[in-house]
């Protein structure tokens, strides 16, 4: 199964910021992001406020209007504004989106206060406007990141400015709450504030934007040259990014259902973010609940990204992926059904760490999925995806809710007060967690590297325990088994001589061996397999013939060498019976494991080298005409090299993987240092033969 990578380097994250200029953008950075998600509950608020005495339906749509004017003009405007973005200072770009963020944002209270009848118009118009200039903003800041930071920490840069673009997410929040949590003294010192808290928190950032434009002001930011057509960042236009990043994120079911999973949980949160501000209302709560409600689904996704899948390592990733999703669905469930602010705060949270853990989760498995060439097109799809799924879930939830109304249903002696907003958080949580199911099964259909089951192994996970470490078996021959495998053209035959010949020189004795074909067997099924006239062998037979020369290979050559103390090299085995019929033939890995462990006795190489290197590479460095395998898709070979590459990150102790594109003296040398490793010191030719452990000394 497929594990957790480690997370982090908190040094590389110190060396960036010593850098003073970027120190400088990032608290300018850190600032604006502050004020917009402020601004969001704000906004929100005030039209929840301002709407307090229409009908219940014109409420839900003010509020979740503020949503749908601060995410959509990103999705609609993007391509428009990327082009003149490019054109202009990316510095004073940067400032002079601040200051007017700044303006627009102080205008709505004050608009408020002097054109009461004009309140909410202004309001939505001002947030419309506000995100524009972000629209501006954006690029500009994108631009300018790299041009202060050397190359090797430009990685790191960008993840502490994603950092604080959601990082600040649950801080604004919780200040909202505080200051609703003080809005009624408020309101008594400053009595014209039309909502005290949120009248404040849109002063308080203006003064943060008018910070940030002061900060970038001063930057070293230099000077660019527009690029030619006025291209903008390469995921500006969202649409096209979208459009032209579906195929290499939907190409597997693997990916498929990994974007199936996020998109379902990120709408969980979206639906939240849509009604959650008149749902606690209606508990009672008001805008410090609210907040309340918004910081704990933030930081809950920022605990679920960072810890998950620290806390649960031992745990299969696309297992963890796949109950996360549910989780997050379960917790709307529940927190629609329940009428108390306390227990909503705790599932609201629930929630995000669940979305958090399968966001953390989906998109670096899908970056694995995509492979290099893709990655960067699947996750924009991804992200375009998002922010579409946010829109939607947050406009479309609230709209429900509003429709259905707000009902007192007589229950015996006593009422429940079934609201709209209540019905729609259980229907999204449900429809969560059908999704939920179909995405794990896509998820974990073709594993190839699958554990137990999900109950024995979140035990285990739990518990500490690695279940792969409980099959390990102490070695029962005194010789050493050397493995090299990848695909087509690879260079398994060239290095399995070359190692072959330098053990020897060692003084090893060294059995150079291949599969299929080292025996009489052997060397028949060979030609079966790979003849290219042989088109109608189907997966299942295929599956037997190769283990059937591994049957006979393993019983007659390689088990006689290890006993005698013998070190086995050997071009090909298991794993390609597992990468090419498993995943290339689709066929399911836990059978093909079961078939193969039983053919070979469990006998499990010591050491497996994967040369790895892409199939059109491979393919292209091989003479003659192709043979039954070979002939086979690129698709086919892609699906082989993939799965050789998930076997060894499950088990990196016993692999070595070489990027098998190095001259092959560069990967000799790689080889020889890991094989040393792993043997005795040769005793020269003239002492006794050797006992134990030790690989007998050849003795010519
Ligand atoms: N690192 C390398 N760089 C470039 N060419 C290489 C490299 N290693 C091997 N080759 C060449 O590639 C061709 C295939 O090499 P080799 O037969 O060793 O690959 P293989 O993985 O055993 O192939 P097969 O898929 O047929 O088993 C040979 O011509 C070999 O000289
Ligand atoms: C062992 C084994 C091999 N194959 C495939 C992989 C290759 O295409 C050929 C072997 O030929 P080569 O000399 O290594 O190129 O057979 C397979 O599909 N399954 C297996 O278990």
């Amino acid at each position: 199964m497929s594990r957790s990578a480690p997370l982090g380097a908190p040094d590389e994250a110190r060396n960036v910021l010593a850098i003073t200029p970027f120190r400088r953008l990032w608290i300018s950075l850190t600032l604006s992001s502050l004020g917009d998600w402020l601004s969001l509950l704000a906004l929100m608020s005030l039209a929840a406020i301002f709407t307090a005495d229409s009908a219940t339906l014109v409420r839900y749509l003010a509020v979740s209007g503020v949503v749908v004017i601060k995410l959509a003009p990103s999705i609609v405007l993007s391509p428009l504004v990327a082009a003149l973005a490019d054109r202009l200072d990316r510095r004073w770009t940067m400032v002079a989106g601040d200051v007017l963020r700044a303006l627009l944002y102080v205008s709505i209270p004050l608009v408020g206060l002097l054109f009461p009848g004009f309140a909410l118009e202004w309001l939505l118009i001002a947030a419309f406007l506000a995100e524009v200039v972000e629209l501006f903003w954006t690029p500009a800041k994108d631009a300018a990141v790299p041009t202060l930071v050397p190359r090797r920490l430009q990685r790191e840069a960008g993840r502490l400015c994603l950092l604080v673009s959601y990082g600040t997410a649950p801080v604004a929040a919780l200040l909202f709450a505080a200051l609703a949590s003080v809005g009624n003294l408020l309101g008594a010192l400053v009595p014209s504030l039309a909502s005290p808290e949120a009248d404040v928190a849109l002063y308080l950032n203006g003064l943060m934007f008018l910070v940030a434009a002061i900060v970038v002001a001063g930057l070293p930011i230099p000077k660019h040259k527009p690029a030619k057509g006025g291209a903008g960042t390469r995921d500006a236009d969202l649409l096209r990014s979208m459009w032209t990043g579906r195929r290499a994120a939907g190409a597997s079911p693997l990916g498929r259902g990994l974007v199936l999973g996020m998109l379902v949980a990120l709408a969980a949160g979206g639906t939240v973010v849509g009604v959650g501000r008149l749902h606690v209302e209606g508990l009672g709560a008001g805008n410090a609940g609210f907040g309340v409600v918004f910081a704990a689904v933030f930081a809950g996704m920022a605990l679920g990204m960072l810890a998950g899948p620290r806390v649960l390592k031992k745990f299969s990733r696309r297992r963890l992926f796949g109950v996360s999703v549910a989780v997050a669905g379960l917790a709307l469930l529940f927190s629609g059904a329940v009428a108390d602010m306390v227990l909503t705060a705790v599932l609201t949270t629930l929630l995000g760490v669940g979305a958090g853990v399968a966001w953390g989760l989906g998109t670096a498995l899908l970056g694995e999925e995509a492979g290099d060439e893709d990655r960067d097109r699947a996750l924009a799809f991804l992200h375009g995806c998002a922010r579409v799924v946010l829109v939607a879930a947050a406009a479309v939830a609230a709209l429900a809710a509003g429709f259905i109304g707000d009902y007192a249903l007589p229950v015996g002696p006593l009422t429940y007060d079934l609201r709209g907003s209540g019905v729609v958080l259980m229907a999204v949580g449900l429809i969560a967690v059908v999704v939920a199911w179909v995405s794990y099964r896509q998820v974990n259909r073709d594993d190839p590297e699958a554990g137990p089951g999900l109950v024995p192994e979140l035990v285990a996970a739990l518990r500490g325990v690695d279940l792969t470490e409980d099959q390990e078996e102490e070695p029962e021959h005194p010789g050493a088994f050397i493995v090299l495998e990848g695909g087509e053209g690879a260079g398994k035959s060239t290095q399995v001589r070359e190692l072959t010949v330098w053990l020897r020189e060692q003084g090893f004795e060294v059995v150079g061996t291949r599969q299929p074909g080292a025996t009489k067997l052997g060397m028949r099924l060979r030609g079966l397999l790979l003849d290219r006239e042989n088109s109608h062998i189907t997966p299942r037979a295929e599956v037997l013939l190769y283990a059937a020369d591994k049957a006979d290979h393993v019983e007659q050559e390689i088990l006689p060498a290890l006993r005698r103390g013998a070190v086995v090299i050997s071009d090909r085995y298991v794993d390609s019976l597992l990468a090419y019929q498993g995943a290339g033939r689709d066929l399911a890995p836990d059978e093909i494991r079961g078939i193969s462990d039983w053919a070979t006795q469990d006998l499990v190489p010591d050491l497996t080298v994967l040369l790895d290197v892409s199939p059109e590479a491979g393919l292209s460095r091989l003479g003659g005409p192709a043979d039954r395998i070979e002939s086979e898709s690129l698709e086919f070979h892609d699906r082989v090299r993939k799965s050789f590459l998930a076997l060894a990150k499950r088990d990196p102790e016993r692999y070595l993987v070489v990027d098998a594109s190095e001259p092959q003296g560069r990967i000799s040398k790689e080889i020889r240092r890991r094989v040393r490793s792993l043997l005795p010191d040769p005793v020269d030719a003239g002492s006794e033969a050797v006992t134990g452990m030790i690989p007998v000394i050849k003795s010519d």
